[in-house]
């Protein structure tokens, strides 16, 4: 037993030999669906993929990725990079952020934490401002729970409200936003005749205001605060469906890059600047979209851009989104207590770990994989390596990413013999497939399936073992489909592109030449989703894996 109570020790696998190079390769948003048009994967040239796939059913085979295998709420849920990665990392399926959020609004519970006391100290005199994404895309926020939110803050005594909204179409189709502005706009006038004071009060595209990640472009983060903190942005309009309408008029925006605007009185005035005294909440339950925006909330010492005004505020997240940093201090839901990760297991039993991704992915193999937790479990035996990324640019200009450059670092690990483990995120098949760009996401997958050749080659060279996989859908699904599964066409005959991820199942490969003799997948688990990755992991890396992780993929067989 450590001093933190928990046995780090696991057992040895009574079969698999330790000191393998094992390479953990993840391909981001790479699900398995029906060969078709739409399907960028099967229409790209992918020879390495393709050959790990001959492999079935014994060294390939499908896992879920969505819904309640990776602990979201229903079966309609789509999978996500959080909840994917967690679960891979993690072995363990824990209720995520949207079902907590949920679980807490429906009982009430919410409204009770310290966290919503902490906010409602200013409702006397102060205004709520709820910042968020606005749509039901259930990967970031929920449009329900915002509006059971509003309902719950104004039955709490809140007198005036306003929301400072983020339009989606990335986790939705593309121009949804207008509809989802017209629900709130008019839940916002049944409050009104409440007597509350409830409007929104600014808006702008969640990939160019707000909601970066990673620290890739804090010119995001200082576009939203300009808006809604300042009350300041380059477009004013007397309503936001007007604002949405009117912006997206423009050929060359949408939903995901709207310019921010704020919301203007008959005299000219911003509606709702955050202002000394206020309350302020961010109601996204995911954590990466939101560390930056509350550090700039939250921080007395902050250089990432100049806030011009500090104002005196009570913030709370909806959930805390950094367990290690405690940031926020203040939460309305306790996030999920993603604890004993694989990650910390093995750097406890001497495995020597490197991973790496680009910086719009980093965190994936890194603060996802460690059930949310930024920094390193022991720096003497990890290494994080990031790749910067491009910053201010829509990803279907540069396809190839740097799929490349994260290749070469995993293969020099490899090659260099320092590392056990050598994990990386491979970003092209989501990022590119979140555009849109049907030709573009082409060219990320054969980008992608290049990657992984590079890394399989070095671990051939090695004699090391190589699992391959991927945390949810999207490039192998572009189209919106209707219930029988042909492409929904609009009321013009048009497809509907898809840029969101999919509910579909992701492959999983194992190979090289360390893997033993006579290791295959069990055909005992068709059910298996990503949390069973974690235990087969620990299994390559010759220990077993805790009792209460989901079982192992692999089994050994005598032949
Ligand atoms: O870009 C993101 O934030 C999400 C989609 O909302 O994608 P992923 O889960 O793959 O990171
Ligand atoms: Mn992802
Ligand atoms: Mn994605």
């Amino acid at each position: 037993m450590s001093s933190s109570g928990v046995s780090w020790k696991l057992e040895d696998h009574p079969k698999l030999p330790k000191g393998k190079t094992v390479a953990v390769v993840v391909l981001d948003g790479w699900g398995e669906a029906n060969p078709d048009k739409y399907n960028c994967i099967h229409v790209a040239e992918t020879p390495t993929m393709d050959s790990l796939k001959k492999g079935a059913p014994e060294k390939w085979r499908l896992v879920k990725a969505h819904g309640k295998a990776v602990g979201l709420p229903t079966e309609d849920d789509m999978g996500n990079s959080e909840v994917g990665h967690n679960a891979l990392g993690a072995g363990r399926i824990y209720a995520q952020g949207a079902k907590l959020v949920d679980f807490a609004l429906a009982s009430g519970k919410i409204y009770e934490g310290e966290g919503f006391k902490y906010i409602k100290e200013c409702f006397d005199k102060g205004t709520l401002h709820l910042i968020g994404l606005l749509s039901d895309g259930g990967v970031h926020s929920r449009l329900d729970q915002l509006q059971l939110l509003l309902k719950g803050a104004s039955e709490n005594c809140a007198k005036r409200i306003r929301v400072h909204i983020l339009t989606d179409g990335r986790d939705v189709l593309d121009g949804t936003s207008v509809g989802f502005v017209e629900t709130l706009e008019n839940d916002l006038l049944k409050l009104q005749e409440k007597g509350v004071d409830a409007q929104i009060a600014s808006g702008g595209g969640r990939m160019y205001v707000t909601m970066d990640r990673y620290e890739n472009d804090w010119g995001v983060v200082k576009r939203g605060w300009d808006a809604q903190v300042l009350g300041e942005a380059p477009h004013k309009f007397r309503s936001a469906v007007e604002a949405v309408k009117k912006l997206r008029e423009d050929p060359n925006v949408n939903d995901q890059y709207l310019p921010p605007f704020v919301i203007v009185d008959e005299s000219g005035k911003p509606v709702g600047p955050i202002l000394d005294g206020d309350a302020v909440v961010t109601f996204n339950f995911r954590a990466d979209r939101m560390v930056m925006i509350a550090k700039a909330l939250e921080y007395e010492d902050f250089d990432k851009f100049d806030r011009v005004r500090v104002p005196k505020i009570h913030y709370a997240g909806m959930l805390q989104y950094d367990g290690e940093l405690k940031l926020p201090k203040h939460y309305l839901v306790d996030p999920p207590e993603i604890e004993r990760t694989s990650g910390e297991y093995l750097v406890h039993n001497g495995i020597r770990t490197f991973a790496c991704s680009e910086t719009v992915k980093f965190g994936h193999v890194t603060f996802f994989w460690n059930g949310n937790r930024s920094g390193y479990f022991d720096a003497s035996m990890e290494e994080y390596v990031e790749i910067p990324s491009d910053a201010g640019i829509t990803f279907n200009v540069q396809p190839k990413m740097k799929a490349l450059e994260i290749a070469e670092k995993a293969r020099d690990a490899i090659l260099s013999r320092k590392f056990d483990q050598v994990r990386v995120n491979l970003p092209n098949g989501d990022m590119v497939g979140h555009t849109g760009d049907i030709e573009a996401t082409v060219v990320a997958c054969k980008a992608a399936d290049e990657a992984v050749k590079m890394i399989l080659d070095a671990i051939e060279q090695v004699g090391g073992i190589y699992v391959v996989t991927a945390d949810h859908g999207n490039a192998e699904d572009m189209v919106k489909r209707n219930k029988s599964g042909q492409p929904a066409l609009d009321k013009n005959g048009n497809i509907q592109v898809l840029t969101s991820h999919t509910l579909q199942p992701v492959p999983i490969a194992i190979g090289g030449p360390g893997l033993m003799h006579g290791v295959r997948f069990r055909s005992d688990v068709p059910d298996g989703g990503l949390a069973n990755v974690a235990a087969t992991v620990m299994n390559l890396h010759a220990f077993i894996a805790p009792s209460d992780y989901e079982p192992t993929l692999i089994e050994v067989v005598d032949n």
